[in-house]
């Protein structure tokens, strides 16, 4: 396995243009983490965060630009056991009766010889499922899960190829708080191991201290990139406007503009 470098870009989007419905979603944009980073994905609804990250995994073709997973291009790699995919979560629920254990252990077979797990595979998927507090659920079938269980699963299962890379669709929606801390802490015990994230989120919530950069969408381009947006919170979303706790009575709300 090759190994990247601190500083090296783990995804690279160079210029990249996407359609859905003959309807152009990304409009050349540029997005880059590089090994060790926490980039956050910011953006008001259908700015085209979702399209983004599902071009990067190639679920969504590109019509103009590059992109390169580890230095590579995408549609030359390979090694999808190196990188996590968390999915948003409406998305995943797709009715098919599995265990909690069934669900986690698919996202080992990247790793597995021939597609076959074994007692490793099976350690690791228990080990994941201990990491994320849903060893107690493992016989559980997932339709029987809370939201904040079946998010755990998800990010169970993206962790159990032991990935590089983590690419995770708004985790934190639909979460309760015990869940989110959780969630926060296991990604926290990622990145300290090393591991590279894009995460699109709506707000930074209790991720704000893991976030190193943000990038944020408006209608298909990126409007900023660099240090998260400090107004970045329930203030900031799309219909909000953000005035200081100590503004003057009758002050005018201050547009950041980054996420409306
Ligand atoms: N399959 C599709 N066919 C046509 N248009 C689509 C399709 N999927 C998404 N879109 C449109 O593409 C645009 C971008 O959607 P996308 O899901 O990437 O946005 P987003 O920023 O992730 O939004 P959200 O925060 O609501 O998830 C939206 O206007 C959406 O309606």
């Amino acid at each position: 396995m090759k190994a990247d470098q601190p500083g090296e870009p783990v995804i690279s989007l160079r210029g990249v243009t996407a359609e859905l419905g003959s309807r152009p979603v990304l409009r050349g944009i540029d997005l880059t983490v590089h090994h060790g980073e926490v980039v956050a994905l910011l953006g008001a609804n259908g700015s085209g965060k979702s399209t983004a990250v599902r071009t990067v995994i190639g679920q969504v073709p590109v019509t103009r630009g590059e992109i390169e997973l580890f230095g590579t291009p995408r549609r030359r790699f390979s090694d999808w056991g190196r990188v996590g995919y968390v999915p948003q979560r409406t998305t995943a629920a797709g009715g098919v009766p599995a265990t909690v254990t069934e669900v986690v252990s698919s996202g080992r077979l990247s790793r597995a010889r021939f597609g076959i797990l074994r007692k490793a595979d099976r350690e690791a998927v228990h080990q994941v499922l201990e990491l994320v507090g849903m060893a107690d659920h493992a016989k559980q079938s997932v339709d029987a899960l809370s939201g904040g269980q079946h998010q755990r699963v998800l990010i169970a299962r993206a962790l159990a190829s032991q990935p590089d890379l983590l690419i995770m669709d708004e985790p934190m929606a639909g979460v309760d708080h015990a869940s989110q801390e959780m969630l926060a802490e296991t990604l926290r015990e990622q990145v300290g191991q090393g591991a590279s994230v894009l995460l699109v989120l709506h707000e930074l919530g209790p991720l704000e201290p893991l976030i190193n950069r943000a990038v944020v969408l408006r209608d298909g381009c990126v409007a900023h990139d660099g240090p998260p947006p400090p107004a970045v919170g329930q203030h900031a979303l799309p219909g909000h406007d953000h005035v200081h706790p100590h503004a003057a009575h009758g002050a005018e709300p201050v547009r950041t503009g980054l996420l409306s």
